[in-house]
């Protein structure tokens, strides 16, 4: 039987979530130190371990069946490749910055000027569409120093919380593109290695509904157990069973992460007690 060759980092930003997620999934390898191909425990799947610019060229020649990579990477240089489904990990965006004392009223002050960057393709996109010409060099890090040491006028690249950027003594003046960590799948899939993808799809899917949702229990006298119904929709509907003490019951739901302190008030003010919000490792609908 043919397995799923999945690329994901070797090292560096996405590996330790990549790692995590095919744990979740069910995928174990044992990854011991330096080892470049790992095979999964009990899974059709073999899991490469290579250079997150490396692997668009890897699913787009098809020696590779998928991968987690940034979308960022596929953005810049991912023509074909399809993205199954994105992660929620490793967020962050690809901006245009300037020294923080130059005067920006916009796109077109990025005139004649020097961008330096490690995504040229992207950069060149974003300037064709506004009609703006520059002139790209192309560094591959570390490219927040260009401006200090007389390399260029203009940076881009990727910004998370702006430390970086600020560190720098640049500020952010345009935002060309979002990105997360994705399982992109290449074109020159089979249809047998389809069928373990879809399996793998499947998995991903239950642990990130999971990781979004919150299982809650709570206990509330039972003239208040539908208004507090009310407050918790619930996956179907929420479970309501009788506690010893009569006249009060117990209610379980699940309830989205983000919902949870917007709900938490009004859950109170129905006379909810004993409010318990546990995590979800899976969660198959
Ligand atoms: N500061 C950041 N915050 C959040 N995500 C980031 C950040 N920097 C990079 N990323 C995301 O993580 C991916 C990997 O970044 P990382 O710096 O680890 O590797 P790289 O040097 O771009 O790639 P390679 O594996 O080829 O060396 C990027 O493509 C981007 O999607
Ligand atoms: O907005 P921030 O939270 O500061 O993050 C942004 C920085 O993170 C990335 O670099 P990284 O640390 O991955 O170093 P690298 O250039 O060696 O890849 C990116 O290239 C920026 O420099
Ligand atoms: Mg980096």
């Amino acid at each position: 039987m043919s397995k799923l060759r999945i690329a994901i980092q070797k090292s560096g930003r996405l590996n330790e979530d990549s790692m995590a997620i095919l744990k979740d999934i069910g995928i174990y390898i044992d990854n011991g130190k330096d080892q470049l191909k790992a095979s999964a425990k009990g899974f059709p799947v073999e899991v490469f371990y290579l250079r997150n610019g490396d692997i668009p060229q890897y699913l787009k020649d098809g020696v590779v069946d998928a991968a987690i990579i940034g979308e960022n990477v596929l953005i810049e240089n991912g023509n074909g490749i399809k993205i199954a489904e994105k992660l929620g990990f490793s967020s962050c965006r690809v901006c245009i910055a300037i020294p923080k004392s130059a005067k920006y009223s916009g796109v077109q002050d990025l005139e004649g000027k020097r961008i330096a960057t490690s995504y040229p393709n992207t950069v060149q996109d974003y300037l064709d569409k506004k009609g703006v010409k520059a002139e790209l060099h192309i560094i591959n890090g570390s490219v927040e120093i260009a401006p200090s040491i007389g390399l260029a006028d203009v940076i881009c690249d990727i910004v998370s919380s702006g430390s970086t950027l600020f560190k720098n003594n640049l500020k952010e003046v345009e935002t060309i593109l979002k990105s997360e960590a994705v399982l992109a799948v290449s074109p020159k899939l089979s249809e047998e290695k389809q069928a373990i993808l879809d399996r793998i799809l499947f998995r991903i899917q239950s642990v990130l509904k999971g990781r979004e949702s919150k299982y809650i229990l709570l206990n509330a006298p039972n003239d208040k157990i539908q208004d507090i119904i009310n407050v918790l929709p619930g996956m179907k509907s929420p479970t309501v069973l009788p506690l010893a003490e009569a006249g009060w019951s117990s209610v379980h739901s699940v309830i989205s992460k983000n919902q949870f302190w917007n709900v938490i008030d009004e859950l109170k003010a129905n006379g909810a007690q004993g409010i318990l919000v546990c995590p979800i490792e899976k969660m198959v609908l």
